[in-house]
């Protein structure tokens, strides 16, 4: 059989945790038929999921699940909250297959660095998404708007790659994109997911602060008074991005921030929500990173910085236990 005719691998997929993102991608592929192991926290089970679609219409799937991952070949698909990924993969280590590709889906950035450094031979891929998913009770999730999903590895990544004599030869990036994208569409592969994950993260840099602090949902910033602040935010964002060597432009920022705000009218922020329900936020790898980086290419962000006070403050206070 001539070496493209080769039937694509049978694809192990394991999505370590089992929250909206997690259960929509997961139901997803055991939607396609494919082989998935969700891992839980200690204490949690489950034998199924279940996933209402966009038209409404709800599936159930017997789904495989522990608090361990199945030390295999596979799709380890990281469906954390930003601040949880780094304790997690060290928890879940040892279980960690010299073969498996780590994908880091989520918002926010500053994660790549501390998982290169405890898997430095592994592949580790990036994602952003813009699918919408709620999950309604425990391993429930309703898909709730249609997005696509954009998968890369950083440079640092492909030197990994160009070395023919290491590379695991069970699982390769066109069949982990397709079979993807069959489960999900739309699912593609970015030659450069560092681009899309800067603008991901300046949307949620403008977004996310002023939708939480204001208790509003995100339609609001499209009142003409928030302008000069998403404006201020794209401006310093993008100074950032630039000096770090990424290629953004204020007015594209700007003009993609009220594209999300209009597409996103009628929704509260993950911020917004975390702030609702006393959760942590995702604050220190959104506005948090900017500010780092821009301290260590010596760039002033005074907008970005109050913001993150601010957000930090109330943070803080709400989350304190009642006296
Ligand atoms: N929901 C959405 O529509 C979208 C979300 N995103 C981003 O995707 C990421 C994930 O979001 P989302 O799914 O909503 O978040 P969730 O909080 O719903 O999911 C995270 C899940 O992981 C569990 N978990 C935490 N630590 C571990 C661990 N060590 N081992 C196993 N499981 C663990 C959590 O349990 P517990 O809650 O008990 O801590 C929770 O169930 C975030 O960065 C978010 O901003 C991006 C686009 C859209
Ligand atoms: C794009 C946006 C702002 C949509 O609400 C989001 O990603 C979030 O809420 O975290």
């Amino acid at each position: 059989m001539a070496n493209e005719e080769v039937a694509m691998a049978q694809i192990t997929w394991q999505i370590l945790g089992a929250g909206a993102i997690g259960c929509l991608f997961a139901a997803k592929l055991k939607q396609q038929g494919e082989q998935v192991h969700l891992v839980l926290k200690p204490n949690k089970s489950t034998s199924s999921l279940t996933l209402v679609n966009l038209d409404g219409k709800t599936h159930r799937f017997e789904v495989s699940a522990s608090d361990k991952l199945q030390r295999q070949a596979s799709v380890i698909l990281v469906c954390l909250k930003a601040w949880q990924v780094t304790d997690a993969i060290k928890q879940h280590l040892t279980n960690i297959h010299p073969d498996s590709i780590v994908v880091l889906l989520h918002n926010g950035m500053g994660t790549l660095a501390p998982c290169q450094a405890l898997l430095p031979h592994h592949r580790i891929w990036q994602a952003s998404t813009t699918h919408g998913a709620l999950l309604e009770s425990a391993f429930a999730v309703r898909h709730t708007g249609q997005g696509e999903t954009l998968i890369g590895h950083s440079q640092l990544q492909s030197l990994i790659e160009l070395t023919p004599a290491e590379q695991p030869q069970t699982l390769n990036q066109a069949d982990v994109v397709t079979a993807l994208d069959d489960a999900l569409p739309a699912s593609r592969w970015s030659l450069n997911i560092g681009h899309a994950i800067w603008t991901k993260l300046v949307i949620n840099c403008a977004i996310n602060p002023l939708t939480a602090l204001q208790q509003v949902r995100n339609g609001i910033l499209a009142e003409a008074h928030y302008r000069p602040s998403l404006q201020r935010i794209c401006q310093e964002c993008c100074a950032v991005a630039n000096a770090d060597g990424v290629a953004l432009k204020t007015d594209d920022l700007l003009a993609k921030v009220e594209q999300v705000i209009h597409a996103t009218a009628n929704n509260y922020s993950s911020m917004n929500r975390d702030f609702f329900y006393q959760r942590p936020t995702e604050n220190d790898y959104i506005l948090g990173y900017v500010i780092a980086r821009a301290k260590a290419l010596k760039i002033t962000v005074s907008t970005c910085q109050t913001l993150y006070q601010e957000l930090q403050h109330r943070e803080h206070t709400l989350c304190q236990p009642p006296s």
